[in-house]
């Protein structure tokens, strides 16, 4: 149905995805289960990424290994509810650089607000990842593409935890170079350009704020 979209469809990213939309579930065990599954979303997102050969000597034999270059790696997190992402890349990716983009999305206009920026420098050769659990309508992770494309970016995947069809839509027509991954393709978006079903509001689920 997308051509950009891998949804990540495994048993234990469900399980911890219902624990998430639970809205019984407080702060503390909502962003251990984002860290957790964002690993997880991790582990298909990197799939791509190109790794080199390295000369290694077990106790027994020389060999060729297989390595990554991680510090070519650089995540964006679109903040607030984004950090609560960049722990769990980090922990498998320990050496990437972390770039932070300010957006929220005006209540009644529907339309981001950037308010911060900064980026590591970045250039064709670096594998991007913007960071975000919720892609709505998706105008918040398209700005934040546009943001990283004009620093030099090329090689961009797009992580998310809950993507609703008219956010996927969005991404691919204006940014149809970009990878998605999300561990959930939802039905819709309500009135007020919410994820139905979902789990509310990423940011204020983290953080109490509401
Ligand atoms: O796809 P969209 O329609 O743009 O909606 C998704 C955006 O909305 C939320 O951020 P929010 O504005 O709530 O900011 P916050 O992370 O600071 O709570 C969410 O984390 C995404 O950034
Ligand atoms: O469902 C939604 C939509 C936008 N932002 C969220 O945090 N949740
Ligand atoms: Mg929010």
């Amino acid at each position: 149905m997308f051509d950009q979209l891998t949804v990540v469809n495994h048993p234990l990213i469900q399980h911890k995805l219902g624990i998430m939309r639970d809205d019984q579930t407080g702060p503390k065990e909502f962003r251990e289960l984002l860290k957790e599954i964002t690993l997880l979303l991790t582990y298909e997102a990197t799939r791509h990424i190109p790794t080199y050969d390295k000369e290694i000597k077990t106790p027994l034999v020389k060999m060729v290994g297989q390595c990554i270059e991680d510090k070519k790696v650089t995540v964006v997190p679109i903040l607030r509810a984004g950090l609560g992402m960049v722990e769990g890349v980090l922990s498998l990716m320990p050496n990437a650089s972390v770039g932070y983009i300010g957006i929220y999305r005006d209540p009644d206009t529907i339309q981001p607000v950037e308010y911060y920026s900064k980026l590591p420098s970045v250039d064709e050769n670096t594998q991007l990842f913007v960071l975000d659990p919720m892609l709505a309508t998706g105008v918040s992770s398209s700005w934040a593409l546009k943001v990283v494309k004009k620093a030099g970016a090329k090689q961009i995947s797009l992580m998310c935890l809950i993507a609703a069809p008219e956010g996927v839509r969005f991404i691919e027509k204006n940014h149809p170079d970009v990878k998605i991954f999300t561990a959930a393709l939802d039905e819709r978006l309500n009135d007020h350009a919410y994820i139905i079903p979902g789990l509310g509001d990423a940011g204020d689920r983290l953080y109490r704020t509401k």
